[in-house]
Order: C-alpha cells, then sequence, then structure tokens
C-alpha cells in the first residue's frame, strides 16, 4: 500500500478545468469560453507582434540566462511601476513604491497575501462577491481570513454601490480591501470615476487598506491610463496601497508568468524596509522570478516604436471583443421574443460577460451546444468569434427558457 493513501483526488479547477475538459470534447462546434484568454477571429491564441520583435532583439543581443536578483529584473520593474502609476508620477520621484516582480499576477497576489500573514495578524481581507475564483485560494493558503463585499447585483445585472460600500463601512478598521482595477473579473462591471471617489473616502474614513488586482491595464479600454485611473486615484490621495499586476493579457504573456506586486508606502524609507521583507518572502518561496517575460516587457516599454505598436494592438484586441459584444447583444436581441434586456451585454467592460445563466443551465451549454464557460454563468468574450456569435445566442437562448 502507497505512503499517500490519505492523499484525495482534487476536483478540477473551475477555471482552468472548463479548458481541460474542452481539450476532451470531440465536437467540432465546440467552444471554449471558460478560461479568460484571448483569441484571434480565427479563434487561435495570440502572440503579439511587439512580442516577436522585442523577443528577435534579444535573440540578437544573445542576453546570459544568469539569476535575476531576488526582486526581480530592475529595468523591468521600473517600466512597470511607471506604466501602473504614470512615469512622471511624483510617488516614483520620492521612491515611494516598493516593487517586486512576481510569478504573474498570481503570484503578486500570493506574495502579498504572505506579507499581510505575517505582519498584519488577524487583519482580513474584504473580496467582491463574486469575484475571480482563484482569489479565495490565494487568501485561504496565505493563510489570511477573508470575508465579501456585496458587489453584483442579479436585479439590476449592475453594482450593487449602496451594499458595496455599507459592507466595507462595517468591516473593522484596517482590514485590507481587495479591489479589481479594472474589467471586474467574473462581472464586467466597473464603479464609474463619481463612485470610485467614493469608495476612496469610505476606505480612508475607515483607515481600511487598498489592495488593487490590476490584471488587464490596457486590455479593458484600451487604454493604458484610463484602465490605471482607479489606482492613481487612491495614490494621489496619498494613501499606502497595494497593487498586484499581470501582463498574461494585455501583453498576452500567460505562460510567461510576469507580473509584479507594488506596495505604495508613505515614504522612500518605509519602501525600503517592505521592499526586504517581501524579498525574504520570495526567497524560500521560489528564490527569483524568470527572466524572459520580464525582459520583454521592459523592451517593449523601453522602445517608444515597440511601446507605441503595443498600444495599438492592445487597442485592437479590446475593440475585437467591443465588436464581438455588439453582434451578440444584436443576434440575442433578434432571436429573443420575450423582450428580455440583454444591453449588459454591451454596458460590461473587459473580457467577460456576467450572463445569469445558473449552474444547471451553464451545463446545458456544456452538455447540449458544447460551449465551455464557468459554472458562475461567466462567458470570455476573447475566446468568441462574430462567425460563431448566432450559434452561441442561440445556446443561450435554448438554456435560458
Ligand atoms: C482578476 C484576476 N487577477 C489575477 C489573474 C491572474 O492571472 P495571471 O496569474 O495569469 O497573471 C486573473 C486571471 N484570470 C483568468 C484570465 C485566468 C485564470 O483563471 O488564471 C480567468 O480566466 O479568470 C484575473 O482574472
Amino acid at each position: 500500500a502507497s505512503r499517500f493513501e490519505g492523499v484525495t483526488m482534487a476536483p478540477p479547477d473551475p477555471i482552468l478545468g472548463v479548458s481541460e475538459a474542452f481539450k476532451a470534447d470531440t465536437d467540432p462546434k465546440k467552444l471554449n469560453l471558460g478560461v479568460g484568454a484571448y483569441r484571434t477571429e480565427e479563434l487561435q491564441p495570440k502572440v503579439l507582434d511587439v512580442v516577436k520583435k522585442a523577443e528577435n532583439l534579444m535573440l540578437e543581443r544573445g542576453e546570459n540566462k544568469e539569476y535575476l536578483p531576488i526582486e526581480g529584473l530592475a529595468a523591468f520593474n521600473k517600466a512597470t511601476a511607471e506604466l501602473l502609476l504614470g512615469a512622471d508620477n511624483p510617488i516614483l520621484q520620492q521612491g515611494r513604491v516598493a516593487t517586486i516582480q512576481g510569478l504573474s499576477g498570481t503570484g503578486s497576489l500570493r506574495l502579498a497575501g504572505a506579507f499581510i500573514e505575517r505582519y498584519f495578524p488577524g487583519a482580513k481581507v474584504l473580496i467582491s462577491s463574486p469575484t475571480w475564483g482563484n482569489h479565495k485560494n490565494i487568501f485561504n493558503d496565505s493563510r489570511v481570513p477573508w470575508s465579501e463585499y456585496r458587489y453584483y447585483d442579479p436585479k439590476t445585472v449592475g453594482l450593487d454601490f449602496d451594499g458595496m460600500i455599507a459592507d466595507i463601512k462595517a468591516a473593522p478598521e484596517g482590514t485590507f480591501v481587495l479591489l479589481h482595477g479594472c474589467a471586474h473579473n467574473p462581472t464586467g462591471i466597473d464603479p464609474t470615476p463619481e463612485q470610485w471617489e467614493k469608495i476612496a473616502d469610505v476606505i480612508q474614513e475607515k483607515n481600511h487598506i487598498p489592495f488593487f488586482d490590476v490584471a488587464y491595464q490596457g486590455f479593458a479600454s484600451g487604454s493604458l491610463d484610463q484602465d490605471a485611473s482607479s489606482v492613481r486615484l487612491f495614490a494621489a490621495r496619498g494613501m499606502e496601497v497595494f497593487v498586484a499586476q499581470s501582463y498574461s493579457k494585455n501583453l498576452g504573456l500567460y505562460a510567461e508568468r510576469v507580473g509584479a506586486i507594488n506596495v505604495i508606502c508613505s515614504s522612500s524609507d518605509v519602501a525600503t524596509r517592505v521592499k526586504s521583507q517581501l524579498k525574504r518572502i520570495a526567497r524560500p518561496m521560489y528564490s527569483n522570478p524568470p527572466v524572459h517575460g520580464a525582459r520583454i516587457v521592459a523592451n517593449v516599454v523601453g522602445d517608444p516604436t515597440l511601446f507605441n505598436e503595443w498600444k495599438v494592438e492592445m487597442e485592437a484586441m479590446a475593440g475585437r471583443i467591443k465588436g464581438v459584444r455588439q453582434k451578440l447583444y444584436d443576434s440575442l436581441s433578434a432571436k429573443d421574443k420575450s423582450g428580455k434586456d440583454w444591453s449588459f451585454i454591451l454596458k460590461q467592460i473587459g473580457m467577460f460577460s456576467f450572463t445569469g445563466l445558473n449552474k444547471a443551465q451553464s451545463d446545458n451549454m456544456t452538455d447540449k451546444w458544447h460551449i465551455y464557460m464557468t459554472k458562475d454563468g461567466r462567458i470570455s468574450l476573447a475566446g468568441l468569434s462574430l462567425a460563431k456569435c448566432e450559434y452561441l445566442a442561440d445556446a443561450i437562448i435554448d438554456s435560458y427558457y
């Protein structure tokens, strides 16, 4: 008998497990609207042209494979903080940001979770209801307690803003409030600029610590600056802020695992100490991060021509998704005689649409129509083509009623 008798079978991941089921499906009509990974109109993965150009540059230079420092590639850390806050942000000149290159968004969130567990014993993280499924795993495994603030209102298929504010206000002073910088996952519903001001007010009033997860900067609206406006608003108020970043979606570096954790601190002295302790946590966790993707980001951002080309490609990706949103809305509106209002599909932003389909209805989408989606009713429009919108609309209407 094995020594591992006690090890039971883990359930498939609610998001990544959907891709596994999709791969196993042999039906030619199958459609993967599960994982938030960008596909072209031909439903193929996309390596951005600027990424290929940056890699060719790197190959010509023949760079070495020496270990990076624990905190990552310096040129990347500089570029990522400037992208987030704006290169001319006085916070950067004052040296008040501790930036550590992390293993993409997930690894950066995890590093922050370990830091919170170590330096804020008893503190809790407040996460949106619903939120990205892996947030709960990350804080559970970091041994940081969490609870939820109201976010999605099924009645209005919109933001339950009053509920959100009330729950943040009711949390014990010094709670970490996890906020999606833009393109909320899974709802695709973002606060308005006025609502962000009020969210910042209540967080300041309660002396909470804002913790942004920025996984879609530039990918949501097509503008890097617009998508960072919520974070910059909080930073401009002089708050100390955690911000996790990811280049999986906006630069298509999914499997390169490129991201960062930024801690905006009240002084450069504090930032220096915070950075030193984040390094101390990273060293026994993975020692130092992978160099390839970080060099790609540094090269793209560091070269004005490549940087501008990246912005054009990002706008094109965001634009393609807006195009399928419109086509899906038109198809549903044309086919659905019930008069249901499907306009939430147009109002939502980013790569997801929260359809309101329940688990049984989502199962029907898969079992009968071979359309793969997460069981919370989320569909990734990044995996949808214009050509497939009619088919998807038929499946949604068949499953809804
Ligand atoms: C809000 C949010 N934060 C962090 C991440 C982490 O991404 P990274 O580790 O690759 O940087 C994701 C990715 N969420 C995806 C796109 C993929 C996933 O589940 O990992 C999703 O389908 O929701 C995300 O949606």
